[in-house]
This record gives C-alpha cells, sequence and structure tokens, in this order.
C-alpha cells in the first residue's frame, strides 16, 4: 500500500516565535515518489515532516492524505512509519524485539516471527537479531531501525537525517541501500537531510526550502541546471556555483557586456533570446552564476563557438585524484548568500535544540545572547570568505534590501584587486600544469551562464514564465 500525500498552503507557527517556522508550504508528492527535503539548519524540513506524521498540529493549511482532509488524523491512524536519525532503538531490547515491537500494536495476538524474519532477511541482518543496540555498530542499529519501519508495512516512510550519524562511506552505502528498499516496496517516501548530494542522489524529486519557504521543488537534474533563484544555485553542486556581483551594460548603439569591474564578458552578436532578455537589466547589479565545469583554462585560440574569453591569476589548486580545481583571482566581487556560509550548527542558536530552549521559556538576555553569538557568527562568517583579509571584520554590505522573496546576498567589501583571494573555482583535470602566480586566460561556456537578479531571482536562461514588460 501507497499514498498520495498533499500539503496545501501549510504555515506552522510554534508558540512565542515571531516568524513561522513553516511559511505557505504547498506539494503534492505522489503515490510511490522518493521526495527530499532539502535545505540548511532550521529552514522547517523536520517540522515538515513531522507535520505529516502527525506529531506536530498544522496552524493553518490543509494537508490531505489520498485526497482526504486529514489534519486531525491521529498519527496512529496514519499508516506512516518513522526513521530518526538516533535510530530510537530501546537499548534494554534485542534487535529481533525492536524490530518486532510495534507490530504488537499493528498485529496485536498475531503471531510476529514470519515478519521479522522476512525483515530481517531483505536487509540482511538475520545474524545480528539476537543482539542488543549497545553490541551494534552505527550502521546496523541503523539497518534494525529501518527494519523496525519496514515490518509494519506502512503506506508512507518519513525519513528525518536516518544516516547522517553515519560515517561518510557507510552512508553512501546505506544510501544505495534505501533508494533500492523504497523504490523495491513502492512506498511514498519523505526524506529530510541537509546534505545536496544525499539529497540529488536519492530524491525523484526535491523540495528545497529556506527560512520556512518553499524556494524550488524539481527533479535533481533541474535544480541544478535550471535553480530558480541564487539560494538554490547557490546550495546544489559542489563545489559551490561561482557566484560573482557584475552590471549590465548595454548602449543602445548595440553590443553587450557583463561588468565585473576589472573585465567584461562580451556576449555575442545576434543577441540569442536570453541574453537579449538582459537588456531590461541595463546599468542594475545582477548577480552572475558560473558552475566550475562551465569554465576552461584555455588560449582564446581554441575557444568554440558560444565561448568568450576571461582571464584570471592562480591562487591555489586543489588536487583531488580525479581533478583539480583550481582557485582564480579575476578581480570580480563575489556575491555571498550568509546563510549557506555557516556550518551546520551543532546546538548552536539557530538549531533546534536552541529552538526548544528558546520555546521552553528563554529569558530576554539569553535571547539577545542568541542575537549576538548569531551576529558574531556572520561577521566571522563574513571575513572567513573574504580570506582573513580583515575586511570582514566590518559588517558585510548588504547589496539588495530584500524583499519578502527575496534573497538576501551581500558582496566582498571592493578593496585592490590584488588583495582579493580567489573568486572562481574552475574544474580541471588531475594533471593540469599551472603555477600559483600564473595569469591564466579563461574560456567561459555562455550556455552555462547563470544571471540572477537584484533579488536573487533567475533571469538567464529566462524563466519560463516572462513577466508581463508593463
Ligand atoms: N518545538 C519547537 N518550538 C519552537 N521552535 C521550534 C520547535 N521546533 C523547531 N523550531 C524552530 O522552527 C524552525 C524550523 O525547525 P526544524 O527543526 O523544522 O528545521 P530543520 O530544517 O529540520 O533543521 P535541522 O536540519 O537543524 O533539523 C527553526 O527555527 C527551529 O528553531
Amino acid at each position: 500500500m501507497t499514498r498520495a500525500i498533499t500539503l496545501h498552503e501549510v504555515s506552522k507557527y510554534y508558540p512565542k516565535q515571531p516568524s513561522p517556522a513553516v511559511d505557505r508550504f504547498s506539494l503534492d508528492i505522489a503515490p510511490g515518489e522518493f521526495l527530499v527535503l532539502l535545505g540548511p539548519s532550521g529552514c522547517g524540513k523536520s517540522t515538515v515532516l513531522r507535520m505529516i506524521a502527525g506529531l506536530e498540529d498544522i496552524t493553518t493549511g490543509e494537508l490531505l492524505l489520498d485526497g482526504e482532509y486529514s489534519n486531525d488524523l491521529a498519527p496512529s491512524d496514519r499508516k506512516m512509519a518513522m526513521v530518526f536519525q538516533n535510530f530510537a532503538l530501546y537499548p534494554s531490547m534485542t534487535s529481533r524485539e525492536n524490530i518486532g515491537f510495534p507490530l504488537r500494536f499493528e498485529m496485536p495476538g498475531e503471531e510476529h516471527g514470519p515478519r521479522v524474519d522476512e525483515t530481517a532477511r531483505i536487509l540482511g541482518i538475520e545474524e545480528i537479531l539476537h543482539r542488543y543496540p549497545g553490541q551494534l555498530s552505527g550502521g546496523e542499529r541503523q539497518r534494525v531501525a529501518m527494519g523496525r519501519a519496514i515490518s509494519r508495512h506502512p503506506s508512507v516512510f518519513l525519513m528525518d537525517e536516518p544516516l547522517s550519524n553515519l560515517d561518510a562511506k557507510l552512508r553512501a552505502h546505506l544510501r544505495a541501500e534505501i533508494a533500492r528498499l523504497t523504490h523495491g516496496m513502492g512506498v511514498t517516501t519523505v526524506y529530510v537531510t541537509h546534505d545536496q548530494a544525499e539529497a540529488m542522489s536519492l530524491g525523484d524529486r526535491v523540495a528545497i526550502m529556506r527560512s520556512g519557504v518553499l524556494q524550488q521543488i524539481s527533479t535533481p537534474r533541474e535544480a541544478y541546471h535550471l535553480p530558480e533563484n541564487v539560494f538554490v544555485a547557490a546550495f546544489v553542486g559542489t563545489p559551490r556555483i561561482n557566484l560573482l556581483q557584475a552590471m549590465v551594460i548595454a548602449p543602445l548603439t548595440g553590443g553587450m557586456w557583463i561588468d565585473f569591474g576589472r573585465q567584461r564578458l562580451g556576449l555575442p552578436e545576434p543577441l540569442n533570446y536570453d541574453h537579449q532578455m538582459l537588456r531590461i537589466q541595463q546599468g542594475r547589479r545582477i548577480i552572475v552564476g558560473l558552475r566550475s565545469e562551465a569554465v576552461r583554462i584555455a588560449q582564446p585560440s581554441q575557444a568554440h563557438a558560444g565561448e568568450v574569453v576571461l582571464s584570471g591569476i592562480v591562487e591555489h589548486i586543489e588536487y583531488q585524484g580525479h581533478e583539480s580545481l583550481v582557485h582564480l583571482n579575476t578581480g570580480s566581487r563575489p556575491a555571498v548568500v550568509p546563510e549557506l556560509e555557516a556550518p551546520r550548527p551543532t546546538g548552536g542558536p539557530g538549531s533546534r535544540s536552541a529552538a526548544r530552549r528558546a520555546a521552553n521559556g528563554s529569558n530576554g538576555i539569553g535571547k539577545l545572547a542568541q542575537k549576538a553569538a548569531r551576529r558574531i557568527q556572520a561577521s566571522v562568517m563574513e571575513r572567513d570568505h573574504a580570506g582573513g583579509t580583515g575586511n570582514g571584520d566590518a559588517p558585510p554590505k548588504p547589496a539588495y534590501s530584500p524583499g519578502q522573496n527575496s534573497i538576501p546576498v551581500t558582496d566582498r567589501p571592493l578593496g585592490p584587486p590584488e588583495t582579493q583571494t580567489g573568486d572562481l573555482v574552475v574544474r580541471t583535470g588531475p594533471d593540469i600544469r599551472v603555477r600559483r602566480g600564473d595569469r591564466v586566460p579563461l574560456l567561459v561556456d555562455l550556455a552555462y551562464l547563470y544571471v540572477f537578479d537584484q533579488d536573487g531571482n533567475r533571469i538567464c536562461p529566462a524563466p519560463v514564465r516572462q513577466p508581463r514588460l508593463e
């Protein structure tokens, strides 16, 4: 059995919190679909999951299960199984007892042995059924937790960062196992993660969230190739997309350039449709997005059609075995999406536990301290991003005045280009022969040029629905 899930304009306000944890969130999940909720810490992913499970009340909006209004349906009547990050196994029960535990309520009076054995076989854990959680490795514990969810034959799996307590190798292995299992069973799965690589490799579709608001819902491929805004562009993809401050220069006499300050990119004529649309931005500040594979180090004479020339000074080379990442300074000003610069807090001011503490009556001084800590963290992030030049000690200057749906993006304070650190990362073969300090020619493939407007919305490639020009 599997089921469709619809969230219609769902919002969640926690007590004493000024802004909603989830804000008018709408989503249709098809039966059997694997949907990943992706976003930075605190953006509301788990809250969405918990509202689907019935563990959290919906403040406004509707939850439909197979088309039926289900806001008030008891969690036990939803036929959903949840898998948590911390496994949530009972320490005093063996693996067999843990897996069979929910069946006591779902199949009272029936023999559970065959169901537990079948589940253990699917997961390859027959050998550890007699052991207690304390006698299992992290990967084995997570398999038992999966087993407890599977044995119930649920109609929906809800998984809240189920792999984040495991090491990288095991995560990759179990990720493949989860994909195989859930697709094989055809059960609708909603999977929460902040790890974009996990989301991209698992999801039929990915719903990307920021500050409680859905930013984009699409296939992983579309999220990477057609990000709707600068936040999605920056969140999806490794290494992170290069984001540069620029200006459109489009004199009436013809020609069009993207001006990075020290260098300009000339757009080839006749201008294609996407580039023509940039004319509206004449004289305005824009953000240019270039993925690391959109730029190559090569002589201008080697340019293919659609490639244009820039140059940069090599600052650092990251050898990765199968490839190298060359960090260059083109003299441009990088655009920074501040909330993406922070490492994932572990109990810091933005974390769930901190929020819960706040909700449980933290006083005004506590809140002020949290605010101050956040400010300090933001300014440290900005300084780190500026390469420790000291420029970041000043508060970051907002480049844009963010409206309700706009993406706050800051630019690094402009110093002499010589003192700025690398602003462009280029992916090359592992044996590239360049050295620190070399000035190298770059070819930019305009087929992979992204341009975002002042509010962070993508304008090139042009969005499918054009705003009406009047
Ligand atoms: N019980 C609660 N009371 C008050 N605020 C809460 C509560 N639970 C979550 N929040 C707040 O709601 C927002 C969304 O939290 P949520 O746990 O859904 O985010 P998340 O994206 O899952 O984060 P993480 O990846 O860190 O788990 C955060 O600002 C959090 O601090």
